[in-house]
């Protein structure tokens, strides 16, 4: 079972994106969070931005969409050179209609949900998906604190991805540090979004490299990981 590290660059310097993209090269992919100020209350960047991104790192993009109206925009983040897009459950109004769009344009489909929604709703959805997305904090800024309570959820879920025998990944996103990111993995994450416990290093790449390294050895010893 691969662990797989993704930067966030909102905990980046966004004068300086390429050198920020260069610094973690090292990394699996570049989650990159798109907010619209009325999905949350926040605003970041857009398609433009993600194309020149695109053309400036080789690191696969893994954008995370926390916008309204995802039907309409996630196709254009994959013609924009996105390799994973990842629309809101609750922003989406055709789910499975959209995940075969963003399959069909070439991307991995994604779905999140915020800490308020539940996994049970979606488990016919999850054959349509390449991750779901389990926010550990609510949706909107960098560098707040984990949520415990979200642990049971990515349980429930790992539990339905093995029933489905799915070769779904599954990404937690929000507060993951080195000393959250062991019981993420233990309760099922193998897709690890980490924005200020990164950014705020010293040494981004050791950061990376620190993480995948308590993630793998947690992995290792989960029940999990251990029955497949
Ligand atoms: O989607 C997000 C916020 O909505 C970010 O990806 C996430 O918060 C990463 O930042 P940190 O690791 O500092 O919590
Ligand atoms: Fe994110």
């Amino acid at each position: 079972m691969a662990v797989q590290i993704n930067p966030s660059i909102l905990s980046a310097d966004f004068a300086r994106l390429a050198d920020e993209a260069k610094a973690v090269e090292g990394a699996d992919w570049l989650h990159v969070d798109v907010m619209d100020n009325h999905f949350v209350p926040n605003l970041t960047l857009g398609v433009p931005v993600v194309e020149s991104l695109a053309r400036a790192t080789d690191t696969p993009l893994d954008c995370h969409l926390m916008i309204e109206d995802a039907d309409r925009w996630a196709p254009q983040y994959v013609e924009a050179g996105a390799s994973s897009v990842t629309f809101h459950v609750e922003a989406a109004a055709a789910p499975v209609r959209l995940a075969r769009e963003i399959r069909a344009k070439g991307a991995r489909a994604s779905m999140a949900l915020k800490p308020a929604t539940p996994i049970e709703p979606y488990e016919d959805l999850l054959p349509e998906l390449d991750m779901l997305l389990i926010m550990t904090v609510e949706p909107g800024f960098g560098g707040q604190a984990f949520l415990d309570i979200m642990l049971p959820k990515i349980r429930r879920t790992r539990e339905l991805i093995a029933k489905h025998g799915l070769e779904l990944w599954l990404q937690v996103d929000g507060g993951v540090s080195a000393s959250t990111i062991e019981r993420c993995a233990d309760a099922g994450a193998d897709v690890f979004v980490a924005g200020s416990a990164v950014y705020g290093a010293n040494d981004p790449a050791a950061a990376v490299h620190a993480l995948r390294t308590q993630a793998e050895t947690a992995v290792a010893k989960a029940s999990w990981a251990c029955d497949h």
